[in-house]
């Protein structure tokens, strides 16, 4: 539903994305997950046919996104959607709709039963008098005035209080269930995690890791072994009338078994825990790409 093949952007000399390739399918939420600069706005702006990619080509819906066509297919959220202030919430989506050729009556009820299901009070307000997560709300109901096939959302919960983050995570979730396919970039890996099919992490303009969080995982995650014992070992903690050692490998387990033998003990207990997105995503980071971002010859004195 989604294809990006190499695409490359460069501002003068500085390369903001690099050899972006990788594939989304119908129904699948996927991520784009990365660090400040790493290229997220970038890639999903060339994917909305909205920057022209110096190299590299793209398809949205089975359509070039170069093809105006394509943009019927899509809604596109922006990091930062600003609105016209002295619209209303109702005044402002009708007029996207009437941009998408949005038949009249399917117009106004797609527009109350998209403002319903995000809870919208308030339709015939101003926009300007509206909070900022009342404002991402009338946003995303415009990305699905023309009921598109696909989303792109970037940061669609960024700088919202919990609740509000929470309601359009959840709601971003049903709309993958109904059918939409979905790609976003995000900071807060706690919602990549809970909402992604896979992601891919790019850090300096290229992608550096892929898959699902699983594949993630095992490549980059760590497993952290907590063994509780029945004596005091060096390093163990007392709790609850036993002793927990915390160790990263199963010969460390092992060794922790040998030792609370010959203090004439056992292990009574071993808990093991995954590295969250989050860790995954600081291994990935920290590991960087190493090269420079700049066109040869191009680098700033
Ligand atoms: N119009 C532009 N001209 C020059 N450089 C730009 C332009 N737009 C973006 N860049 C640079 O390209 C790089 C990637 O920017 P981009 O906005 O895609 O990153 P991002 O991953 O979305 O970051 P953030 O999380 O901060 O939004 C950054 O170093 C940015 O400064």
């Amino acid at each position: 539903m989604i294809e990006a093949r190499e695409l490359r952007k460069e501002y003068g000399g500085f390369v903001a994305v690099e050899g972006s390739t990788f594939s989304v399918d119908s129904g699948e939420v996927f991520g784009v997950i990365g660090p400040n600069g790493a290229g997220k706005t970038t890639t999903l702006k060339m994917l909305a046919g909205l920057l022209d990619p110096t190299s590299g080509s793209a398809e949205v819906a089975g359509y070039d996104v170069a093809e105006t066509r394509m943009r019927h297919h899509l809604g596109f959220l922006p990091e930062e959607s600003p609105l016209y202030e002295e619209m209303t919430p109702i005044s402002y989506l009708s007029f996207f709709a009437d941009l998408y050729d949005v038949d009249g009556d399917v117009a106004e009820r797609r527009i109350h039963d998209t403002l319903d299901d995000l809870q919208l009070e308030h339709r015939h307000r101003q926009l300007g008098d509206m909070s900022k997560g009342m404002k991402r709300k009338v946003a995303i109901a415009r990305s699905l005035i023309n009921d598109p096939e696909v989303l792109i959302y970037d940061e669609p919960a960024s700088g919202l209080d919990p609740l509000t983050t929470n309601y359009i995570i959840e709601f971003t979730e049903r709309l993958a269930e109904e059918g939409k396919t979905i790609i976003f970039s995000a900071h807060n890996l706690f919602h990549v995690e809970s909402i992604c099919d896979r992601v891919v992490i790019m850090n300096e303009g290229q992608i550096v890791a892929r898959g699902d969080l699983d594949q993630l995982q095992r490549e980059y995650g760590e497993t952290t072994y907590h063994v509780y014992t029945t004596v005091e070992l060096a390093d163990s903690v007392r709790e609850n009338g036993r002793y927990r050692s915390v160790v990263q490998s199963m010969d460390a387990v092992e060794e922790i078994r040998a030792s609370a033998a010959e203090a004439g003990g056992e292990v009574i207990d071993i808990r093991t825990e995954e590295s969250s997105l989050e860790e995954v995503f600081l291994n990935v980071a920290e590991s960087g790409t190493g090269g420079s971002r700049y066109v040869e010859g191009e680098e700033p004195q």
